[in-house]
C-alpha cells in the first residue's frame, strides 16, 4: 500500500539518496531541500515519491514543481502556470526531445521528404510504417469512407452558412456525424478501428463540402484513385490539383499530424479517459484546436499579412505590435526553444510556391517578419507561420487553414484516442483552492 507511513519508513534508506531538487519550492519559492529538520526533508521526498507512484508517472522530471505545504506535514503538489513542464501521460506515439520531432521515432525531416500522409496515419495508429499491401489496403479504406450521411450534408444549409467560423461547423458536424454512426457507442477495438477510418475520411469531405456549400457550390465526390492530399484538393475545388500542389499539401498534413501531449490532443485524452467515445474526443479536440493560441494561429498569420500588405510595411507594423506587447501570431511555443523543425519545411514550400506564382511578396514579407521576431525577441516561427502562405498560395480560402489543420491532426487526435483506451485511467488532477475560508450560509433576508 502506498501510504506515506510505508514510504517514509519503508523507503527510508531511499529517501537518504533522493535528493530534493533546488527548484522544488513552496509558493513563497523557499527551497524545500533548505527545510531545516531532517525529517520535514524526508517527508518532502516521501510525498514527491507518492505522486510519482500514484500517478504512475516513471520518470518525472523534477522540475520547476512548486509545492504547498498547507498545513503541517501535508504537502501538495502543485505546477508552474499552463502545467508548463510537467509530465501529464507517457506515449510512445511522438516525442519532442531537444527540439527535435519524431513520430514513432520516425525524425520529422525524413517524413516530411519521404512520407505520404497515408503512411504517417498508419504509422501513428499503429506505431510501425506499413507494408506495400497494408498501406493500399489502409488507402481503400479512406477513400471507400469519404462519403458523408446526407443529413450532415444538408445540416450546413441550416446554419448561418456566411457568418459561422468552419471551426464552429465543423465541430457540429463531427458531432452529428457520431448520430449517424450505429457503432458509435461500441468500445471495441473492432468498433473502435471503424471509426477511426470513418473520421479521417469524412473529416476532408466536411471541410471541403462546407467550404463549397457556403459559396452555393454543390460538394463534389472524392475519386477512389486519388490519395488523401489530391483527393482533399480535389474535393475542394473540383479539379484534380497539380503535382505540386499535392506535394505541397501532403507535406503539410504530414507535419501536422501529430505533437505530443499539445492542447488539443490533452483534450481528446481528458474527453475520453472518462470512457466518452471518440466522436467526443475529437470533437472536444476541434474545439481546443480552433483557439488562435493553438491551430486558429495559421489564419491569424493570414490575416497579419494581409494587414501589413507590402514588404515595406513590415518593419514599422511588427515593431509597433512589439513595442505594445502584441503577440505576433506564429511565433513562439511552449516546447521548442531554439526551433519548430516543422518550419523550414513549411518555409521552403512557401519560398516554391510564391515563386510559381510570382506573388513572392507573402514569402518576403514573412522571412522579415521572422528576421525581425527572432531578432528582436529570440522567438522562432512555429508550424502555422510559413503554412499560412502555403496555403494562401495553394488558393485556399483563409478561413479554412485551421480546418485543414484538424483534417490532418484527427489522425494523431485518434492515435493518442487509442492509446488512452489501451492503457485508460481517469485523468483528474487537483486544483489549488484559492478562494475565501470556511464560511457559514447567510439567510437571503440577512445578506
Ligand atoms: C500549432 C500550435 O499550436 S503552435 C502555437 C501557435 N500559436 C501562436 O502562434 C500564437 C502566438 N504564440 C503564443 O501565444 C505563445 O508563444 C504560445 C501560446 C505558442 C506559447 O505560450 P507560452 O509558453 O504560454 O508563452 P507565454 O505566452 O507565457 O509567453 C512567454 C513570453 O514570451 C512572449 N511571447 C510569446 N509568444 C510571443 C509572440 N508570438 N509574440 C510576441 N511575444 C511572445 C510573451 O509575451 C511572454 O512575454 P513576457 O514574459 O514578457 O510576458
Ligand atoms: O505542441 C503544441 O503545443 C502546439 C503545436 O505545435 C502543435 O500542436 O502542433
Amino acid at each position: 500500500m502506498l501510504d506515506m507511513h510505508s514510504i517514509r519508513w519503508g523507503f527510508k534508506p531511499l529517501l537518504n539518496q533522493v535528493k530534493l531538487p533546488a527548484d522544488v519550492t513552496d509558493f513563497e519559492g523557499n527551497q524545500l531541500s533548505k527545510l531545516n529538520s531532517k525529517s520535514g526533508r524526508n517527508h518532502a521526498k516521501a510525498r514527491l515519491i507518492q505522486f510519482i507512484m500514484t500517478s504512475r508517472l516513471a520518470t518525472f522530471p523534477f522540475v520547476g514543481i512548486k509545492v504547498a505545504i498547507l498545513e503541517e506535514g501535508a504537502i501538495y503538489m502543485t505546477t508552474t502556470k499552463g502545467l508548463e513542464g510537467v509530465v501529464a501521460t507517457q506515449s510512445a506515439i511522438s516525442s519532442i526531445i531537444d527540439d527535435t520531432l519524431t513520430y514513432v521515432g520516425y525524425d520529422i525531416d525524413d517524413l516530411a521528404v519521404n512520407a505520404s500522409f497515408e503512411e504517417v496515419v498508419y504509422l501513428l495508429w499503429h506505431q510501425r510504417l506499413p507494408k506495400e499491401d497494408e498501406l493500399a489496403e489502409l488507402k481503400k479504406q479512406l477513400a471507400a469512407n469519404m462519403a458523408v450521411p446526407k443529413e450532415v450534408l444538408e445540416s450546413f444549409k441550416t446554419y448561418p452558412i456566411n457568418d459561422v467560423h468552419p471551426m464552429a461547423a465543423l465541430r457540429t458536424a463531427v458531432s452529428l456525424l457520431g448520430l449517424y454512426d450505429e457503432n458509435a457507442e461500441d468500445m471495441s477495438e473492432e468498433a473502435n478501428y471503424g471509426k477511426a477510418i470513418k473520421l479521417q475520411a469524412k473529416m476532408a469531405t466536411l471541410v471541403t463540402a462546407f467550404g463549397r456549400i457556403r459559396k452555393g457550390l454543390e460538394p463534389v465526390a472524392p475519386k477512389e484513385e486519388l490519395g488523401y492530399a489530391a483527393n482533399f484538393m480535389y474535393m475542394l475545388t473540383g479539379e484534380e490539383p497539380k503535382e505540386i500542389a499535392v506535394e505541397a499539401f501532403n507535406k503539410a498534413l504530414v507535419l501536422h499530424a501529430d505533437h505530443e501531449l499539445n492542447a488539443s490532443t490533452f483534450t481528446a485524452r481528458v474527453c475520453v479517459a472518462t470512457l466518452s467515445d471518440m466522436y467526443s474526443g475529437v470533437t472536444a479536440a476541434i474545439g481546443a484546436l480552433k483557439g488562435p493560441l493553438h491551430g486558429g494561429a495559421n489564419e491569424q498569420v493570414m490575416k497579419m499579412l494581409m494587414e501589413i500588405g507590402s514588404e515595406e510595411n513590415v518593419e514599422s507594423y511588427i515593431r509597433e505590435k512589439l513595442d505594445n506587447k502584441v503577440k505576433i501570431m506564429g511565433f513562439g511555443h511552449r516546447v521548442y526553444r531554439k526551433g519548430d523543425p516543422r518550419a523550414k519545411h513549411l518555409r521552403e514550400m512557401s519560398k516554391r510556391l510564391t515563386e510559381l506564382r510570382g506573388e513572392e511578396k507573402w514569402y518576403n514579407m514573412s522571412t522579415k517578419i521572422e528576421e525581425i521576431v527572432t531578432g528582436e525577441k529570440n522567438l522562432p516561427p512555429n508550424v502555422d507561420f510559413y503554412s499560412a502562405s502555403v496555403y494562401h498560395s495553394l488558393d485556399i480560402d483563409h478561413d479554412l487553414f485551421t480546418p485543414i489543420f484538424a483534417v490532418s491532426r484527427v489522425s494523431g487526435w485518434i492515435a493518442h484516442i487509442l492509446e488512452q483506451y489501451a492503457n485508460n485511467r481517469l485523468i483528474r488532477p487537483r486544483a489549488e483552492y484559492t478562494g475565501p475560508g470556511m464560511q457559514k450560509y447567510v439567510s437571503i433576508e440577512n445578506r
